[in-house]
């Protein structure tokens, strides 16, 4: 199987497009033999975790019963807390590492009360610290990211944040604004057209696209969320090898959507709004 391609994030790190999410909540707090299947089986290794998903020792255990190196593995998790400091350091001892590649803000939501831009220099000081290699957020919207850059010495490196058609009307400023100051995208819910609101505008048109490519819809779906964000990262997951294997493929084996495929579905996703996840990144 070709191997991934990496993205490079705006502090050189460099990361594996797609990622494995072991949020997705039935196998929410127990993703060892997940994890373990996806790293050796589907060649996914990058995995996204995070304090809230209560899951951080059983990734920490796959990792060790994989018996690969460090360096092998991409690994992010999310502070759960309004204590960065106190949550990564519980979040290193729960994995069983020295280091995370990617460090995360889950929401600002958790952050308010230490404030956005305090509880970013205290990222600032743990990246320092080596504790991870890169920091960043997730489900920031234009403001908090505003109030952020007001004090950041560093940029952060990416937004985790909701991407499919039917959010696309309301992240089309947020995904600018990202790029403008060199912020990536990783894209979360990718699929959820297809398996959370079937039935709806964007399916006849992935379905078309999917037919011209010689790909499966869940496969245009993937690429739409990355292309849409200029390169961005991918974050799914499956517990089925089969799935993980043709997820897989949507980045080594099937061509680009062309710029008029990927507004196709953006023009037929605004549509319709149906967000999942996170609701207030709609206020
Ligand atoms: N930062 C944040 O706030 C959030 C982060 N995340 C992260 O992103 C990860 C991925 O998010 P998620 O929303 O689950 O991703 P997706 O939208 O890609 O959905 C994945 C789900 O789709 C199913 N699936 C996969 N392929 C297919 C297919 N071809 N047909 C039908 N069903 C399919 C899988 O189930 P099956 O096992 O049956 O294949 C799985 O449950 C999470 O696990 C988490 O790590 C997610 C939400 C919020
Ligand atoms: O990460 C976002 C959504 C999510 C999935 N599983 C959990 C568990 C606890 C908090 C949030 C989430």
């Amino acid at each position: 199987m070709a191997n991934l391609s990496n993205v490079k994030l705006n502090d050189g790190l460099q990361v594996p497009v797609l990622g494995y999410g072991t949020g997705t909540a039935l196998y929410q707090k127990e993703a060892k033999d997940s994890v373990k299947m996806a790293y050796s089986e589907a060649h996914m290794h990058h995995i996204d975790c995070a304090e809230m998903y209560a899951n951080e020792e059983s990734v920490g255990q796959a990792i060790k019963e994989l018996g690969v190196k460090r360096d092998d593995v991409f690994l992010t998790t999310k502070c759960g807390s309004a204590d960065p400091r106190k949550s990564l350091e519980k979040s290193l001892k729960l994995l069983g590492v020295d280091q995370v590649d990617l460090y995360l803000i889950h929401s600002p939501e958790l952050v308010k009360e230490t404030g956005l831009g305090k509880s970013w220099q205290i990222m600032e000081e743990l990246q320092k610290e080596g504790k991870t290699k890169s920091i960043g957020v997730s489900n920031y919207r234009v403001s908090d990211l505003e109030e952020v850059l007001k004090v950041a010495k560093v940029v952060p490196s990416v937004n985790q944040i909701e991407v499919h058609p039917y959010v696309y009307s309301k992240a089309q400023s947020l995904l600018d604004f990202c790029h403008s100051k060199g912020i990536h995208i990783e894209s979360y819910g990718p699929l959820s057209t297809l398996i959370r609101a079937p039935g709806g505008p964007v399916d006849p048109v992935v379905k078309n696209i999917a037919q011209e490519l010689g790909a499966t819809e869940g496969q245009v779906l993937l690429k739409w969320a990355h292309q849409i964000t200029h390169g961005g990262i991918v974050l799914t997951t499956s517990s089925k090898k089969e799935r993980l294997e043709e997820q897989i493929k949507a980045f080594t084996e099937i061509k680009d959507l062309s710029d008029e495929q990927v507004q196709a579905i953006a023009e037929a996703g605004k549509q319709k709004l149906h967000r999942v996840f996170m609701q207030h990144m709609d206020s």
